[in-house]
């Protein structure tokens, strides 16, 4: 098979330039739907290149944070308008970096868009409160002021929305910002630093620096000039930068695993629940943090439910993203696809009966890519391994529950917490669930996964540092109040 090469090799941007690491070392990005194809390559970067973009992200701050949230919010307007006009170049991109589907990845940039006005609306919103004083000839106020060089860490499953949505609140709020993409989506970041570049943002005020998450991330972690992290991705990376944030007293966010539970109950709208634990459970790879991982089906209409699901999975269409038929796509990188077949083999060890897919597809079309059939198992018990952690692929584990109070229980026994929901007609159900289920997001009839940009997004327990992202909560963690009093 021979290698199509894509010779374009992405910089660093630094300071308002595109610049090479100092490494010399370039790292390529490959397809997942054919590992022939090389997209592109992005720079191997060091501590040195980031401690760099640090540096010119300090001396941006000052100018940066004097403008008017009104002037901050143009240039986002002019970054979202070049984005929109290249949706289709970067989806492209997005599809053949990280395996996602051409309408995903094109969808996920239109609502980067979408973020990117958001926030730059935001810049006319008021930022405090008047508060009476016990003096009544005093003004007291609260105000908000930017916490400085905000250092982002994000992965690849959604290569534009969860940067934008660091990178946009950061900015609006008069900070500056260095970003250290993962590398298996740093080609599409590098398409989007572009438009950021191309509306003339001054230079420093955002800069991109590529490399591996153990260099470069780790020195993020440590810089005593980075004020403030924000980070999506594993539990156990999310765990350092927690650690070496505290240890250095920097601000940190955290957005990280989630085992996410749909609960059907025996009044459902079959039809309707099956189609939407597909949905949550198998677009985008079942790679989302938000993705449905465990069913907890009804003891009535569990073999209904069991046999309409298993009909309609045989029928996805799996393939290259780029094809217009295809649903769904490889996994991200060979890694994952390892990371899930393990997953699969312990699900059989532990006693899991293995009810659809289960193997990788390897032959004709699928000879070069990372695909994984979509998997499903029954008789699971929250013991097994394929219940508790997190596998980040399309496997689906059914359980069987007696009553709305045993779902529950189940729902609830992991360590995460990130999104959940309930397929019931009964309202009562309904509200048992939203007060009782321990999920930073709840959706009833609707699937698991589903992140609106204007509503707080986040987790409880071990899914999330307990802060919440996008929409109004953002200005929590991206400034810090001051409260002034004036006599
Ligand atoms: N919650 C979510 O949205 C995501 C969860 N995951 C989970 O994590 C598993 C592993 O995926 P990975 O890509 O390896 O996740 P990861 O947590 O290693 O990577 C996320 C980001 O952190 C960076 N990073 C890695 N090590 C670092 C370190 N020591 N210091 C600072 N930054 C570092 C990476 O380069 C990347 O930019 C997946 O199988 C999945 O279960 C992965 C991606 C997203
Ligand atoms: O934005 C979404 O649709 C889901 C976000 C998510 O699942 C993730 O961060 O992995």
């Amino acid at each position: 098979m021979s290698v199509t090469v894509n010779n374009k090799t992405s910089l660093n941007f630094l300071n308002g330039r595109w610049i090479p690491s100092v490494t010399g070392e370039i790292q390529e990005s490959r397809n997942p739907a054919n590992s022939n194809e090389i997209v592109g390559t992005v720079q191997r970067s060091s501590e040195v290149d980031l401690d760099n973009s640090v540096k010119a992200a300090k001396e941006a701050l000052t100018a940066w944070k004097k403008l008017s949230g009104p002037e901050r919010g143009q240039y986002l307007f002019k970054v979202a308008n070049i984005l929109e006009q290249r949706l289709d170049e970067i989806g492209e991109c997005m599809t053949k970096e990280m395996g996602k589907t051409f309408p995903e990845a094109k969808g996920e940039t239109k609502r980067a868009v979408d973020i990117l006005r958001y926030f730059a609306g935001e810049g006319m919103r008021k930022k405090g409160d008047v508060i009476p004083s016990t003096d009544n000839q005093a003004l007291m106020y609260t105000t908000r002021v930017p916490l400085g060089v905000v250092g982002v860490i994000t992965p690849w499953n959604f290569p534009a929305a969860i940067p934008i949505w660091k990178i946009a609140p950061a900015l609006i709020y008069g900070n500056t910002v260095v970003i250290k993409p993962a590398t298996e989506a740093a080609v599409t970041m590098s398409k989007i630093i572009a438009c950021f570049d191309e509306a003339g943002l001054p230079p420093g005020v955002i800069n991109m620096v590529t490399g591996p998450g153990s260099k470069v991330g780790q020195a993020m972690i440590d810089h005593p000039d980075v004020n403030a992290l924000t980070f999506t991705g594993s539990n156990q990376t999310g765990k350092k930068v927690a650690q070496g944030a505290l240890d250095r007293g920097a601000k940190y966010q955290l957005e990280m695993g989630g085992k996410n539970p749909v609960i059907v109950l025996d009044d459902a709208d079959l039809d309707l629940a099956v189609e939407q634990t597909i949905n949550g459970g198998l677009r985008s790879t079942g790679q989302k943090c938000t993705a449905t991982s465990r069913i907890i089906v009804q003891s009535g209409i569990y073999e209904q439910f069991k046999n309409k699901l298993l009909e309609k999975i045989k029928r996805i269409k799996i393939g290259d993203g780029m094809t217009n038929e295809v649903w769904m796509g490889p996994c991200a990188s060979e890694n994952q696809l390892n990371t899930v077949m393990s997953y699969i083999h312990k699900g059989s060890e532990e006693g899991a009966t293995l009810i659809a897919g289960g193997k990788r597809l390897q032959d004709n079309e699928f000879a070069d890519g990372y695909y994984v059939e979509p998997t499903v198992f029954e008789n699971v018990t929250s013991d097994m391994t394929i219940a508790q952690e997190e596998i980040f692929g399309p496997v689906l584990a059914l359980m069987k529950a007696e009553t709305i109070k045993e779902a529950l229980d189940l729902a609830n026994d992991v360590k995460f917490g990130l999104s959940a929901s309930i397929f019931t007609r009964n309202i009562a159900n309904m509200l048992t669930f939203i007060d009782d289920m321990e999920a930073g997001l709840v959706r009833v009839n609707a699937e698991s996964a589903g992140v609106e940009l204007q509503a707080p997004f986040g987790g409880m327990k071990q899914s999330s540092s307990h802060s919440r992202e996008q929409g109004q909560a953002a200005i929590e963690f991206f400034t810090s109040i001051k409260t002034v009093f004036v006599k």
